[in-house]
């Protein structure tokens, strides 16, 4: 045996302070400080050495412990089997030497059967029933003594409080993981970062800090749910012959178990069962980070026995690692099609769930705020499943000292137009939204939209081949289209591109609101549009209104009015409008100022159908006049216009001798009023 060198002790003793140290962090405080693939690495570098140096081993080494430990928040429990941990294989080779090493020691060349079981990202818990009934629920601990959460457990909806079937056993222990579906552990930590409360690293972590609280009452709102995986009976002669067996019968007691357990013979079929369910990983709806191999049959379990931490009958053999460790690099801003302002942290590459990652989304400020996360600074990147990689914790102990805060940019990256945050809301935003090029397509699409300028034809897919094309930047690009420059164009016929140059054309004579609305001002809907436009009654006074004449007008607060002027200050966005004009486009009511509405005060209805426009244009126009158009008659009525077939609206109007127009007479009178 070759002895080991200061080197190797030193080194040694430094491996097991540190793992000590995870241990307290991940167990005591369900707050880890590095990702479970770096604890991982240096277990397995302790474990190296001490396979390596015998003698180097001393009686307190966490290899040969189960790592948690009891808090005395709670009472102790002392387990009348210990609760271990589980070995674990990194790769298909050391599954092999697994299932070699069983059979070495059963003295078979049989194929052992195993039972394959998705090893769920949770916490180890036992159960006890008395009489069928829970009287005690306990963490693992370190193994041989658990904390005593039985308070908690009981709000657990998938614990069973009584197990059913009247042939129960008097004595039974059942085990099982306690874990966090994917969905509630995202909705618990939108709800705390909502709050400005820590979130949690993931959903194990979750799950443990939820379980291990002092009220219950705080467990009981946190989605929670149980699977159990083992049973236990004082009177063993009642266990069924197999592993297996015994998950039917704790299915038929009233627990889930997983659905995805299967049994498989020898190695090879093991690594099937492993590659298949890393097949399903991410469409679960709850995360596992490996699969557990049992031998199945009891007898044999007996026979093979523990070694100190772990079992010999059972390993566990992970998936890629779903966090690692890395640094940001950088930070960068991208501009999303609305303008959102999303921070991305540009790292250092790094292997995690099964790909290289080398970006991570930040989301907002107050989200790099509350991770106080700096550039220089060494973070947990998870990424899980098919999610985008996010940056989910920052690892305060290691930040250089020359780590850098990260700023807003004052100008957008793409347009330079300002970057504007809207006090009370949580995401910075370009304001050049007519002419920034992110969001170009976007403010096309709205534009053209029905309820907008309604342009019949031009549709996602046009907007998508002029924009690439790099025919229209801007919306008043548009009015600039020939028919000639889209012939031709993905099997444009001669027909479609005259009928979308007539619908644009079309467009040229917008009422304010519908102009207004257009524009795609944030939080500028229909209703806010048309408030602004009868209010201020011209598009140069609403763009020189200051944020206080703003909201004057009907539900217009401040941050709809900080969206108003952020956009008309854009050199940008004004120079679009002007655009629009030199281009022949002309809203309608900027003649008719607020004194000048000559419906001011009266209350029209309209009924029957109209043949030369539809019931809403008519319903603007009369709006843009001043009128209020109301859905019934009655005698404070000012006019009734009465299209082809009108019916009972237009014999009440007559009964109460309201004034009628009938379409011709409504088209000269809006006429009169510069409304074709
Ligand atoms: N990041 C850190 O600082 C840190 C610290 C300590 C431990 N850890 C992580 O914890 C692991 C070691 O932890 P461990 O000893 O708690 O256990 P383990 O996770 O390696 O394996 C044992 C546990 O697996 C769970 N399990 C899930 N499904 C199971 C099934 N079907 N059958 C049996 N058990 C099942 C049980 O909770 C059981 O206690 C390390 O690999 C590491 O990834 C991380
Ligand atoms: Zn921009």
């Amino acid at each position: 045996m070759t002895k080991a060198s200061p080197d190797v002790i030193s080194r040694a003793g430094e491996l097991r302070d540190i793992i000590t140290e995870h241990n307290y962090q991940y167990y005591v405080l369900d707050d880890p400080r590095v990702p479970d693939a770096e604890y991982d690495r240096l277990f397995r570098e302790l474990q190296d050495l001490e396979t390596q140096y015998p003698d180097i081993v001393t009686p307190d080494t966490p290899t040969r412990r189960v790592g948690g430990s009891v808090e005395t928040t709670f009472e102790e429990v002392v387990h009348r089997i210990p609760m271990l941990s589980l070995d674990n294989a990194f790769s298909d080779e050391e599954l092999r030497d697994f299932d070699r090493r069983v059979k070495d020691r059963l003295k078979t060349g049989d194929d052992i059967e195993y039972v394959c079981e998705p090893k769920l990202d949770g916490l180890a818990v036992s159960l006890h029933y008395e009489s069928g009934v829970l009287t005690r629920a306990a963490t693992r601990g370190d193994g041989y003594t658990g904390e005593d959460i039985t308070a908690n457990i009981r709000t657990i909806p998938s614990v069973p409080l009584r197990l059913r079937g009247d042939k129960v056993p008097e004595l039974v222990e059942v085990r099982g993981e306690v874990y966090m579906p994917r969905e509630g552990f995202e909705a618990l930590n939108r709800r705390l970062a909502n709050k400005g409360e820590k979130t949690f690293v993931n959903p194990r972590n979750a799950a443990a800090g939820s379980l291990r609280q002092k009220k219950p009452t705080v467990t009981a709102r946190r989605p929670l749910e149980l699977c159990a995986y083992s049973v236990a009976l004082e009177d063993e002669s009642l266990l069924p012959a197999t592993h297996w067996e015994g998950l039917q019968q704790v299915s038929a007691w009233g627990f889930r178990i997983n659905p995805e357990m299967r049994r498989a013979t020898g190695a090879e079929d093991c690594l099937q069962a492993y590659n298949e369910l890393m097949g399903k990983r991410a469409s679960l709806p709850y995360e596992i980070d490996g699969i557990v191999f049992k031998v199945n049959s009891l007898a044999l379990q007996q026979q093979l026995g523990f070694v100190s931490r772990a079992p010999r009958w059972a390993i566990a053999q992970k998936f890629p690692a779903q966090e690692e460790l890395t640094v940001i690099e950088d930070v960068e801003f991208q501009v999303g099609r609305t303008g959102a302002i999303t921070p991305v942290a540009r790292l250092k590459p790094v292997f995690v769930g099964g790909v290289t990652v080398s970006n991570a989304t930040l989301h907002n400020m107050d989200e790099i705020r509350r991770l106080d996360a700096r550039i220089g600074d060494t973070v947990f990147v998870r990424r899980a499943g098919d999610v985008i990689p996010q940056v989910v914790k920052v690892v305060a102990e290691r930040r250089p000292a020359n780590a850098r805060e990260v700023e807003l940019p004052d100008a957008c990256p793409v347009c330079q137009s300002d970057i504007v945050q809207i006090e009370g809301e949580v995401v910075a935003r370009c304001s050049g939204g007519l002419f920034c090029p992110a969001q170009r397509k976007e403010a096309i699409r709205h534009y053209a939209s029905r309820k907008a300028l309604d342009i019949e034809g031009l549709g996602d897919k046009w907007i998508d081949i002029l924009v690439d094309r790099e025919l229209v930047n801007t919306v008043a690009d548009l009015y600039l289209l020939k028919k000639a420059d889209l012939t031709g164009l993905e099997r444009m016929g001669e027909k479609s591109a005259g009928n979308l140059i007539d619908a644009i054309d079309r467009s040229r004579k917008p009422v304010l609101w519908k102009f207004l609305y257009a524009l795609g001002i944030r939080e500028v809907g229909e209703a806010t549009a048309k408030g602004l436009a009868s209010y201020f009654g011209t598009l140069e006074s609403i763009s020189e209104a200051d944020e206080d004449a703003l909201q004057s007008v009907p539900d217009v607060g401040p941050i709809v009015a900080g969206h108003i002027r952020s956009f008309f200050d854009q050199t940008h966005n004004q120079e679009t409008i002007q655009a629009l004009k030199d281009a022949g486009v002309q809203w309608q009511a900027e003649e008719i100022t607020a004194s000048q509405k000559p419906l001011k005060g009266e209350t029209w209805v309209l009924t029957g159908s109209l043949s030369g426009m539809t019931r809403d244009d008519a319903k603007s126009k009369l709006e843009s006049l001043g009128a209020k158009v109301a859905g019934s008659v009655s005698g404070k009525t000012s006019c009734v216009v009465a299209g082809e077939a009108a019916g009972s609206k237009l014999t009440k109007a007559e009964n109460l001798g309201v004034p009628v127009m009938d379409e011709s007479a409504f088209v000269d009178f809006l006429a009169t009023h510069g409304l074709e």
